[in-house]
């Protein structure tokens, strides 16, 4: 069986990566593809990537039929996300959410990092979609959907992706000090901030340059804390590199009193957290995750390291629009919709 997709806000730069990986998915056929400010107008136009791949033209918001959809993906800025998806999911639609809205477990978390909650009650059903670390969530999902429920995923953020990879096994093991800060820098590519250039992501400011932003104040901070059980312990710094795609997170964890693995011994270790993880690949001890190894695909390397003053030190490359929002977005609908969690996912990246 064949289910029809929607992508709202399709023209932005994850909807248009869902665009290319569902114009190749065997299970899910892409029925329709918004954009408000491009209607009519044929995607393959605007993103000449798609010539002769698909004849579909963007078409507005409004205007399109979801609820003849099985599944759609909101891929539209948080806030807006939230006004969307109780009417999809009152018509029968399963909703697959990548901005921010349905992540945050309490509204009032959300409302300090936010606004105020306008679907509380959709956000308490809602799964949480980061497959490798809430697979209970999103198979207790797949079951409800199984049974005729319409099911709404929040998806993991980019930079939550990349760091709770890299940071979860040795939490989840008890290596780490449960009372020390936990750091995490990490880097991301300009696609990262979305379509629309701003000061910030405009060639001239972006290009031949590194910085930092939302020191100590970015709203990624809180969805971190929520997955790793790090409430109040996180220093998260973001910055903005010269790619256009491509994220990696530096996280560097305090080992707890007493705990003293080797290199390798953590490396074996992560390798059995991921073991039935298809998508997340261990490195070996010595070599590092590399965005480059990972662009344009739904793949995440996880490196790990025993530093000798006493911390872990765990990378974690992903492609902010693959792993980090479209790919994950679809890893969670074939989970849902009871597929492998590869398919339509296999993708590697080049090599060089
Ligand atoms: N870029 C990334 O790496 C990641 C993005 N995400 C999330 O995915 C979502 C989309 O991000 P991204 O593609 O980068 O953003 P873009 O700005 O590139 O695209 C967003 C799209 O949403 C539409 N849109 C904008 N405002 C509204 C609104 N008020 N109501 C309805 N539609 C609107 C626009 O459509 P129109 O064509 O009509 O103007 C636009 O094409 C965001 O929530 C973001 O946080 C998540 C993880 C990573
Ligand atoms: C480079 C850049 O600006 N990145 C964005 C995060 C990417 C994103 O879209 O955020 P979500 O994962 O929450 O959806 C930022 O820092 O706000």
């Amino acid at each position: 069986m064949t289910y029809r997709a929607g992508v709202v806000g399709a023209a932005g730069f994850a909807g248009i990566e869902l665009v290319r990986i569902l114009t190749r998915h065997p299970e899910f056929e892409l029925a329709a593809a918004t954009s408000d400010a491009l209607a009519g107008t044929p995607i393959a136009q605007v993103y000449p990537a798609f010539t002769g791949v698909t004849d579909l033209a963007f078409s507005t918001h409004e205007g399109t039929d979801l609820g003849a959809c099985d599944v759609v993906f909101l891929a539209v800025p948080h806030k807006a996300a939230m006004g969307m998806a109780p009417a999809l999911i009152a018509v029968g639609v399963t909703v697959i959410d990548l901005s921010a809205d349905f992540r945050l477990k309490d509204p009032a978390v959300y409302e300090q990092w936010y606004a105020p909650h306008t679907a509380p009650d959709l956000l308490a059903q809602a799964a949480f979609g980061l497959p490798e670390l809430t697979g209970d969530e999103l198979a207790a999902a797949a079951e409800r959907r199984a049974a005729g429920e319409a099911v709404l995923v929040g998806c993991a953020g980019c930079y939550p992706t990349a760091t709770s990879l890299a940071a979860a096994p040795a939490i989840c093991a008890g290596l780490v000090d449960g009372a020390a800060p936990v750091v995490a820098d990490a880097v991301s590519g300009v696609t990262g901030a979305g379509k629309k250039a701003t000061e910030r992501t405009h060639f001239c400011f972006a290009n031949e340059n590194v910085e930092a932003y939302g020191v100590g104040t970015h709203r990624h901070t809180p969805e971190i804390e929520q997955i790793l059980g790090l409430q109040g312990r996180l220093v998260f710094t973001p910055h903005l590199a010269p790619l256009n795609r491509g994220l990696l997170s530096t996280v560097t964890l305090p080992l707890a009193p007493g705990a003293a693995p080797a290199t390798e011994e953590l490396v074996a270790l992560y390798r059995d957290f991921y073991a039935e993880s298809p998508l997340v690949s261990v490195m070996d001890a010595g070599v590092q995750p590399r965005t480059a190894s990972v662009a344009g695909t739904c793949r995440a390397q996880v490196g790990v390291a025993v530093h000798p003053a006493g911390l872990i030190v765990a990378t974690g490359a992903i492609d902010n629009l693959g792993k980090g929002a479209a790919g994950q977005g679809v890893q969670c609908a074939n989970i849902v919709f009871g597929l492998p969690e590869t398919c339509g996912l296999e993708e590697i990246a080049n090599p060089v």
